[in-house]
């Protein structure tokens, strides 16, 4: 048992906060190394006479575990997105604790800077190995269905292995915290089934006979092999050995294990420059490096947290955006004066950074289907003052184009897709995508390139574009349009991307593996006059 202060007296003074007042009433347990406080909140916001809840304060337990086990349950059990970037600052750790509290029954000490790094390694760790850690957890519990393991024990567990194991943390240290988790959060039976595991672990780590299975036998054998060893979906595995080889496929495998770097773009609608950026990145000594391949974004691959915290991105002076969608607006070529439809167009990264070319002439129009989305796109546009060049449209594409729709020189179709490009950033997507959705996203692409195509102005562009690598929703579904279409023609893209991006059909294509950024195409297709 952890020792236990309970506080009792409300506080009144200052109705917003948590408070722990150290008055009395004291009660103190046997243990002297440890403080579990009971803090009194309120729980009606403010008012005087609320009525007052006590809140546990475990101080035995580190911070970092015990938010990232109830943030991999809330993503896991669907209550949450896996979304470890959050411009508005909700992953910065305010929220974290009141999940703690609801979820194990305890707060434990507030999150600094650098347990917030961890969560965010753990948590997009913990996710992107999730095949590997499961098959060394399941192995070293005698081969049990983990499935049916108690949801929290389980998180507990792949924190603890991934911690170990690939983060080489001081095993020892971690097999204590963990253990304490498990048993503060569970029961102490939980803590000593941990304790094993994980010490069964650290021998077979330090020994170098970690369980994992050999890459060999047939297609099937060597792909369900190297899912476990690169922990990805089987699936997906057969499908990029098929299309880019093996050797390519564990690559790619390897480059969306990393933890991922970002692009920033610097809102220049905003009077905001990329030297402006660059000058208040070097006052808050986050490292970067300028984008070689456009001149209004800089890459980052630590520092998000502390930009986040500095308030660049609620003020509007910059936006996290990878420069592989920074390309397909050049592809666009956006120019003042122009009217654009944005046919998918929300959260509005693009939308957004086609309307900063306007220099306040021209219009884009932003369609999208889902209205929420739409409403940040709104709201964003108005952040960074691009509002007046920026009309949204809430409707699905393919009834908007019913009877004789809007028709423009330039037209965005930036279509949903696998996102197959971008495992990387999006931990959770892989084992999100199944098979069967790709034939589905495919005959919706399909759909909403025939819906396109109707706004296109004779003589206009369409540009079609994916964040996938999956030839299947990228160049088959040009060339399909194109059967379907024979007053639209391919202008290939080397004019307005390095040539480095540029397919021999003329399309874009940024490979992860090659470009270090994320896997995304566009083919731009112009109709006959
Ligand atoms: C890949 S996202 C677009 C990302 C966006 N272009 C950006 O750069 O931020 C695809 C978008 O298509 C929208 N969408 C899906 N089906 C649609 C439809 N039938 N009509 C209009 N929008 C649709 C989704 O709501 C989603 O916002």
């Amino acid at each position: 048992m952890a020792k236990v202060v309970y506080m009792g007296v409300p506080f009144l003074t200052q109705p917003h906060k948590t408070t722990i007042t150290s008055s009395k009433p004291f009660k103190l347990s046997h243990r002297t190394h440890s403080t579990n406080i009971s803090i009194l909140s309120s729980t009606n916001n403010g008012s005087a006479n609320r009525s007052v809840k006590p809140q546990k304060l475990n101080s035995d337990i580190s911070p970092h575990r015990a938010v990232s086990a109830v943030r991999l349950m809330r993503i896991e059990l669907g209550g949450a997105f896996a979304d470890l970037l959050n411009e508005k600052g909700k992953g910065s750790g305010e929220n974290e604790m009141g999940y703690v509290q609801r979820t194990l029954g305890f707060r434990t000490r507030e999150l600094n800077n650098q347990d917030l790094r961890l969560v965010t390694e753990i948590v997009g760790g913990t996710i992107r190995w999730r095949r590997y850690l499961d098959h060394l957890i399941s192995s070293l519990c005698h081969d049990k269905d983990i499935s049916s393991m108690e949801p929290l024990l389980l998180q507990i567990l792949r924190i603890g292995f991934y911690e170990i194991v690939k983060l080489d943390m001081p095993p020892y240290a971690v097999v204590d915290e963990n253990v304490q988790l498990a048993k503060a959060a569970l029961r102490p039976g939980a803590g000593n089934m941990v304790n094993g595991v994980l010490r069964k672990l650290v021998v077979l780590k330090e020994n170098e006979t970690l369980p994992l299975p050999k890459v060999e036998g047939d297609d099937r054998s060597q792909a369900r092999a190297l899912a476990t060893l690169y922990s990805h979906p089987v699936w997906i595995v057969r499908r990029w050995t098929k299309y880019l080889g093996q050797e390519e496929a564990i690559k790619l495998m390897i480059w969306n294990n990393i933890e991922p770097s970002y692009s920033l773009r610097a809102n220049r609608a905003k009077g905001f420059s990329r030297d402006d950026l660059v000058t208040e990145l070097n006052a808050l000594k986050v490292p970067h490096k300028l984008s070689l391949h456009l001149d209004d974004f800089v890459r980052i691959k630590t520092g998000l947290q502390i930009i986040i915290h500095a308030g660049l991105f609620k003020e509007g002076l910059c936006s996290v955006q990878d420069e592989s969608a920074g390309l397909i607006v050049s592809i666009v070529d956006p120019q003042p004066g122009e009217t654009i439809v944005d046919c998918c167009a929300a959260p509005g990264g693009k939308t957004l950074y086609m309307a900063a070319h306007l220099s306040g002439q021209g219009m884009v129009y932003a369609v999208d289907v889902n209205s929420g989305r739409l409403r940040i796109l709104k709201e964003t546009a108005k952040l960074h003052q691009v509002d007046g060049v920026v009309t949204t449209v809430h409707a699905d594409l393919r009834t908007l184009t019913d009877g004789e729709p809007l028709k423009s020189n330039k037209v965005l179709l930036d279509a949903p897709c696998s996102g197959l490009g971008v495992l990387s950033k999006r931990a959770d997507l892989r084992w999100n995508r199944k098979l069967e959705d790709m034939e589905q996203l495919k005959k919706l692409q399909d759909e909403l390139l025939d819906a396109a195509s109707t706004l296109v102005k004779p003589g206009g562009v369409l540009v079609y574009s994916t964040c996938s690598i999956d030839p299947e929703e990228n160049d088959d579904r040009v060339a399909a349009f194109l059967e379907r279409h024979a007053d639209f023609h391919i202008d290939p893209v080397d004019r307005y991307v390095p040539p480095d991006f540029v397919t021999p059909k003329g399309f874009y294509s940024s490979n992860p593996v090659k470009h270090s950024l994320d896997g995304s195409f566009a083919a731009r297709l112009v109709r006959t006059l």
